[in-house]
């Protein structure tokens, strides 16, 4: 038996603070960031889609994907973000399903899908229990303005894009408080997961 937990929160919550800790200990954490940036690689279908929808102005000089850019009129504006992820999500969830099931497939006991929009995008079939990374609004701030060196606007155009944390506390199985240390995120990690019987 395989257990899949979808691990979810919000920009800069700490989920993959978690996901390191449980990669440490040799456990699959398939991320969906790190899949939505290989679905958009030069090559792939999403990449086309995504340049004749935006055009040139997106691209760097190599012709890849400029990142900042693409966030910068996305986190802005709800519609250009619909469609950012009617053309990402698709290729995401296939790439996730089919790590997922290759993992089972080896029989590993617990498989990780680290999902910031599991909730949002209504993703919650793809795992069989739910674990939320918590932090208080101030604290979700200030760590995002730090780790990516955004303006408070900026920061805050992101939080906002998402469902507010809160809310999806209300729907997780269980949340880990990340307000505080990371041993104290740790110390709650291992106590979920041995109350579920994953470890
Ligand atoms: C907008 C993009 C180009 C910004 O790239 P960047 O390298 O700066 O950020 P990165 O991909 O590492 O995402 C950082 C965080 O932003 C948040 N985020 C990303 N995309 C979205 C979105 N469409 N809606 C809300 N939050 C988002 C997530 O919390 C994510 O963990 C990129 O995030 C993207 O292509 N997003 C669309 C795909 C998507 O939804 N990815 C999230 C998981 S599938
Ligand atoms: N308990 C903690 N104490 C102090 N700093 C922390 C703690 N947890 C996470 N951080 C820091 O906060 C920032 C956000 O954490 P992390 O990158 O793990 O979030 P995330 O949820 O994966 O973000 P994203 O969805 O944007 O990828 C990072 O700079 C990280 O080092």
């Amino acid at each position: 038996m395989s257990l899949t937990i979808g691990l979810t929160g919000g920009i800069a919550s700490g989920k993959s603070t978690v996901s390191a800790i449980l990669i440490e200990k040799g456990i699959t954490v398939i991320d969906a960031d790190v899949e939505s940036r290989l679905a958009v690689e030069k090559g792939e279908e999403a990449y086309q889609e995504i340049t004749r929808h935006f055009g040139d102005r997106i691209l760097l000089e190599d012709d890849s994907i400029d990142r900042g850019k693409l966030g910068s009129i996305i986190f802005h504006d709800e519609k250009e973000r619909m469609k950012l992820n009617s053309i990402v999500h698709p290729a995401v969830r296939k790439r996730m399903i089919a790590k997922k099931e290759k993992a089972i497939r080896n029989d590993e006991k617990l498989v990780i899908l680290d999902i910031p929009l599991l909730f949002e995008s209504k993703l919650t079939f793809m795992a069989d229990k739910t674990l939320l990374v918590y932090v208080n609004e101030d604290t979700q701030l200030q760590r995002l303005m730090a780790r990516n060196q955004l303006s408070r606007e900026e920061a805050i155009a992101r939080i906002r894009s998402q469902m507010p944390l809160k809310d999806k506390k209300a729907l997780a199985d269980a949340v880990i408080d990340n307000n505080g240390s990371i041993e104290d995120t740790e110390k709650q990690l291992w106590d979920i997961l041995k109350k579920w019987n994953a470890i």
